[in-house]
């Protein structure tokens, strides 16, 4: 059974009092979220990604459909047993929301104390804590004395005082620099390999889900559109909203006016060749072309890896007599997926 589970799930704002219009924030989303996944939900501003997690969180109220958390009803179940349901689940956020005026300990400490642990279990608790996000020696610091990437690291801390299942991350990296950015995002893969928790990251950056997800779903206009392993929907987006995502961090077949440019300035016939793990290798294709005595020229692309598998596209500028290009494109065709550009 999945950890979580959402069926044919709608949300609905009211129309303002100033004459805004009805928005459906979530339109008859249905999703399954297995335990021990990194699972990343992306989509550009205003997709519905906050709305989502809110609803699995019970801070929003679905207008229809089902939510299931580890086995329980989200929707429509009474105070004291939300309270459980809150404990299972941490989140943190992208501006950290940590109180200001208590200390790093007192921040992680907080959630122990509302749950009603003694003052041992808390010591012990938050002591193991720190130092699982390695901020043992801030314990007595206030955030404004922190960097970024630290308060996110209270943050986290925090979201697990109570050993929660499920970990939510609203664009928790996205007010950090590259750097920080990566060392947060190590920290999430250990939280879910050490600690065996499941992770729902809320991104637009798709460098994100790239080097942290195992599963993703893109969402447009309150829907989700696709949603599958991340290296197919990375390596073979079928929506054009995926493939518009996709391409900010994947260059892929070049566009119409970046093609007009390549050609003023290479000739010969451009093509390019898409791989992907399993696929014959790039080497393999280049010694073809070699020995097949056809001129080439790299002007295009880049090959990426996703959690140790390679895809990519590279398009090449060939030389050559037209009929031997021919016959050597047809005989790759059956191993990789080539596609000469007009
Ligand atoms: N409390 C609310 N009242 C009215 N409309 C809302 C409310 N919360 C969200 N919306 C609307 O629902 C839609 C989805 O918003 P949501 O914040 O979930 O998107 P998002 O993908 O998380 O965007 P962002 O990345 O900008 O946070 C938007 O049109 C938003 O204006």
């Amino acid at each position: 059974m999945p950890l979580i589970s959402l069926r044919n799930v709608t949300k609905s704002f009211p129309p303002g009092r100033r004459g805004e219009p009805l928005v459906h924030a979530i339109d008859n989303v249905s999703l399954d979220i297995e335990a021990g996944e990194i699972y990343g939900i992306i989509g550009y501003s205003g997709a519905g990604k906050s709305t989502l997690v809110r609803l699995i969180n019970a801070l929003e109220k679905a207008t229809s459909g089902d939510i299931i958390v580890d086995g329980h009803q989200v929707t429509n179940v009474p105070d004291r047993q939300l309270r459980t349901l809150r404990l299972d689940i941490g989140m943190i956020f992208q501006q950290f929301n940590l109180f200001s005026a208590k200390t790093v300990w007192n921040n992680v400490a907080y959630p122990l104390r509302v749950a009603g642990r003694t003052r041992d279990e808390i010591q012990a608790r938050v002591t193991e804590l720190l130092d699982f996000v390695g901020l043992a020696d801030k314990a007595s610091n206030y955030p404004e004395q922190l960097s970024g990437g630290q308060k996110q690291r209270v943050g986290i801390a925090r979201a697990l005082a109570t050993s929660p299942k499920i970990l939510l991350a609203d664009e928790a990296t996205s007010a950090l620099d590259p750097e920080t950015t990566h060392e947060v995002l190590r920290l999430l893969r250990r939280v879910n390999e050490e600690l065996g928790i499941t992770i729902v990251v809320i991104t637009h950056e798709m460098d994100v889900i790239q080097t942290l997800a195992t599963k993703v779903a893109v969402m447009d206009s309150g829907r989700i559109v696709e949603q599958g392993d991340v290296f197919d929907v990375f390596s073979n987006p079928r929506e054009a909203s995926s493939q518009r995502f996709v391409s900010t961090v994947v260059r892929g077949i070049p566009a119409p006016d970046e093609l007009a440019a390549l050609r003023e300035r290479h000739r010969g016939r451009i093509v390019t060749f898409s791989f992907r793990d399993g696929d014959s290798s790039q080497a393999s294709v280049f010694l073809e072309l070699a020995a097949a005595g056809i001129e080439f020229e790299l002007i295009y692309g880049g090959i990426n890896d996703i959690r140790g598998r390679a895809f990519g596209h590279l398009t090449l500028a060939l030389t050559g007599a037209d009929s031997v290009i021919d016959t050597t494109l047809h005989h790759m065709a059956g191993r990789i997926t080539v596609k000469e550009l007009a």
